[in-house]
């Protein structure tokens, strides 16, 4: 039988490098009176066109780390990185979508509110910068709706605007903090698969935060398992064959179960497992 051999195990595969790096983060918010901690050396790598979710209960932190990843909180301890590059603050290479439904300017157009930042740049012209909005729109369903301010719009047609400004910016990663969250179920349903066609059109990168399982499973490739506060990474899970069509399956099913047995159980066997 040859033998494996020195040489041999000492040949690595080719590793991509990550886009994204945290690197034993440490969240804290700092009161006069006390200090909260938010998070406890989180680790994660998120690679190009990764859909990586952070998934955890209320409390434990997600929304802290994407708000430290856009650059509006400093770490206390640890790293992060895109491209190497130390985060030292918000930039265009980062955009945030959130759950709130009063993002957008409500007396911009929606072909204003995507073309604003788009200009703001100084990247694109005004003509520039209406037809990107345009193609953006359309990508998201809402050419009927450029002219019409938010306010006349659902809270689906307003999410589908904040996504159409964000990725027309073509940042390195996107950042959605529960953006579907304070919308109907069909709705949010709808969102998540649009979310996914979207991705495969333009295989953008995803971090996104969210604290149901379901979503998690759908809207990833890869799932990040925080504990609850303050959190910690528990566990990452593959979840790339998971997708609309897969919900109500007894597979489906069982990884959902094992996530949530993953988030609740204090010890949970096999915390560094696959789904
Ligand atoms: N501005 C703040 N000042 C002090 N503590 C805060 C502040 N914002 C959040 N926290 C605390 O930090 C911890 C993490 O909060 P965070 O909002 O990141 O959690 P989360 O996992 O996103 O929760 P949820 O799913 O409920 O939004 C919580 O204990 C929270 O009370």
């Amino acid at each position: 039988m040859p033998s494996g051999g020195d040489d041999q195990r000492h040949v690595a595969a080719p590793v991509a490098s990550p886009l994204l790096r945290v690197e034993n983060v440490g969240l804290e918010y700092r009161t006069t009176e006390r200090t909260v901690r938010a998070t406890h050396r989180v680790s994660f790598d998120v690679f190009e066109a990764d859909r990586f979710v952070l998934l955890g209960a209320s409390g434990c932190g997600k929304s802290t780390l994407l708000k430290a990843v856009a650059g509006f909180i400093p770490p206390v301890e640890g790293s992060i990185r895109i491209d190497g590059q130390t985060v030292a603050g918000p930039g265009p290479d980062r955009i945030v979508v959130f759950q709130e439904f009063d993002q957008l300017p409500p007396w911009k157009t929606v072909r204003e509110n995507v073309a604003f930042p788009l200009r703001a740049s100084g990247r694109f012209g005004r003509r520039q910068a209406a037809e990107r909005a345009d193609r953006y729109i359309e990508k998201v369903g809402l050419s009927r709706f450029a002219d019409s301010y938010p306010h006349t719009l659902s809270g689906g047609m307003k999410q589908r605007v904040a996504i159409a400004r964000a990725l027309a910016m073509q940042p390195r990663v996107l950042l959605m903090d529960e953006p579907f969250a304070a919308l109907d179920a069909l709705t949010r349903r709808r969102m998540q698969e649009e979310l996914l066609e979207l991705w495969a059109e333009t295989r953008f990168t995803l971090l996104f935060v969210t604290h149901s399982i379901e979503e998690a499973l759908l809207v990833g490739n890869r799932v990040g398992v925080l504990t609850p506060h303050p959190g910690r990474m528990r566990a990452e899970i593959n979840t790339h064959e998971w997708d609309a069509s897969s919900e109500g399956s007894a597979a489906f099913q069982a990884a959902a179960s094992r996530i949530h047995r993953l988030l609740f159980e204090n010890d949970a066997p096999g915390a560094e497992g696959t789904a």
